[in-house]
């Protein structure tokens, strides 16, 4: 994240420091980088979640062994590989075949019963984006609602009104046979009249809209909710105020009250926070499959400046059959500089720009998957977790580094790594064009321990080599 809030810095410092000389403008960078890390933080990790459900068509998949740690170590542990085995409601299974779902996604399977079971069980569980996680919420929520008694039973809160939107859009399609069902969105703007008690069943909204409701406008009475969901908990703690905002809810509720929380990643901080929000809770984390390099072909070319880079690009573009490649920039300037260029000689050109709005930049990844461009040049900013599969040539047109300067080898292997089942054979090609990036890429062969070759790309023969 820090890379990505640095670059954003970069970039609208670039703008306001044209005239200053070059030491002064670094100064201000890094003043404005520590100004805004945190805001952007909090935009950026929203905004990539809300990228990822745009973008994600299906389950993504996961090699790795769930880890279950449970409340009562000596309950039987269940797993289910059938939605039937889970003996729902039968409108609610119709709802799940009719979402296209076949079976239980491997975190579901032991997920479900768990959230399921009765008496109602607590769960902490973190598995990464896309592994079926909201669906098996929504479930656990659908299936404990009474249609005939008309209060909010079920709340649910999410990091922002998009992300709340995209969860309640899973409730609608999963509980469509349920028509008498009701989902009411605790979201600014969404006024109601004081007074006024809310008869929707589930109420989905941002921990500050829920907070008011419950406490100070008295639209629901949190001692009747029976199953309280904290979603996306890493990207809830990142906003300033979400984090005691979400324990003041969760202090008003019942004691029985069933307590889940989801979050894709498990840092330090998300563990307390989920401690303090869930009590006696059951865990179940899923590793995420490891990228690795091994099946990657890794370059390097040495350029004196950025058009003796886009020089070595055209030539590489010249000399091998590039099916999809996707082109990473440090700032936005130089990305848009470069798409441009590549235009200008007849490519079809893909731009991700970090001021696009969360759906423009989905339609993009969307298209390029499409195979409709087959360039895609994009900043860190856009393109973290993004997966286009049959992308077979990545280019650093800069080399990732942190806000210090230093080489960001996560990002590195996280742009060019590939998982297990994707291992297709890759070409990466990093672009180098001073001492000081040679020694960063220096470190990230030192740090993954694997050599990467200078490629000369002016040596057409050479070239062609490397694509067979
Ligand atoms: N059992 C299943 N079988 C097939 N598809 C599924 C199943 N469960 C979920 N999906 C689909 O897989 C995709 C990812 O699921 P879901 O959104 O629940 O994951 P998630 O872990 O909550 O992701 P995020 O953290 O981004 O919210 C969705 O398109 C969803 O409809």
């Amino acid at each position: 994240m820090a890379t990505d809030s640095w670059a954003l810095a970069v970039d609208e410092q670039e703008a306001a420091v044209k005239s200053v000389s070059g030491l002064s403008s670094r100064v201000i960078k890094t003043n404005a980088t520590a100004e805004k890390t945190e805001e952007e933080e909090k935009e950026d990790r929203a905004a990539q979640s809300l990228l990822n459900k745009l973008i994600r068509s299906n389950l993504v998949d996961n090699t790795n062994q769930v880890e279950v740690l449970q409340r009562d170590p000596n309950s039987p542990l269940y797993s289910v590989k059938s939605f039937e085995e889970l003996r729902l409601k039968p409108q609610l299974l119709q709802g799940v075949y009719a979402m296209g779902f076949n079976r239980p996604s491997k975190i579901q399977e032991n997920a479900l019963p768990m959230m399921l079971a009765e008496p109602p069980q607590n769960l902490i569980a973190q598995s990464q984006s896309g592994t079926g996680k909201t669906a098996a919420f929504v479930l656990a929520m659908l299936s404990r609602v009474e249609p005939a008694e008309r209060y909010p039973q079920c709340l649910c809160l999410s990091p922002t009104y998009e992300l709340a939107l995209q969860t309640g859009k899973v409730i609608e399609q999963m509980g469509k046979f349920h028509p008498e069902l009701k989902l009411a969105y605790a979201v600014r703007g969404n006024k109601l009249e004081r007074g006024q008690k809310i008869s929707e069943h589930i109420v989905i909204g941002t921990p500050g809209t829920v907070l008011d409701w419950c406490a100070k406008l008295k639209f629901i009475d949190p001692k009747k909710i029976k199953v309280f969901v904290l979603d996306e908990a890493d990207v809830m703690i990142a906003t300033q105020g979400h984090q005691d905002q979400s324990i003041r809810i969760q202090r008003m509720l019942p004691r029985n009250c069933q307590m889940l929380l989801f979050s894709a990643t498990f840092e330090d901080s998300v563990w307390k926070f989920a401690q303090k929000v869930v009590p006696d809770p059951n865990i179940i984390k899923l590793k995420r499959e490891e990228e690795t390099l091994d099946t990657i072909k890794q370059y390097y070319v040495l350029c004196n400046n950025r058009d003796e880079k886009f020089q070595a690009l055209c030539n590489l573009y010249g000399a091998i059959t590039i099916a999809q490649a996707m082109i990473f920039c440090h700032t936005r300037k130089t990305a848009s500089w470069l798409a441009a260029e590549l235009s200008k000689e007849g490519h079809q050109v893909a731009l991700l720009s970090g001021e696009m709005m969360v759906e423009q930049r989905a339609a993009v990844i969307e298209r390029f998957r499409e195979g409709k461009e087959k360039v895609l040049v994009t900043t860190n900013v856009c393109a973290r977790g993004i997966d286009v599969e049959q992308v077979s040539v990545v280019i650093n047109f800069d080399l990732p580094v942190d806000k210090d300067g230093n080489p960001d080898n996560e990002t590195y292997l996280h742009r060019i790594g590939r998982t297990g089942r994707f291992g297709k054979r890759g070409l990466a090609v990093n672009m180098v064009d001073s001492k000081h990036s040679m020694n960063i890429l220096n470190r990230i062969q030192e740090h993954f321990n694997k050599k990467i070759e200078r490629l000369d790309t002016d040596d057409l023969d050479e070239i062609e080599k490397i694509a067979n």
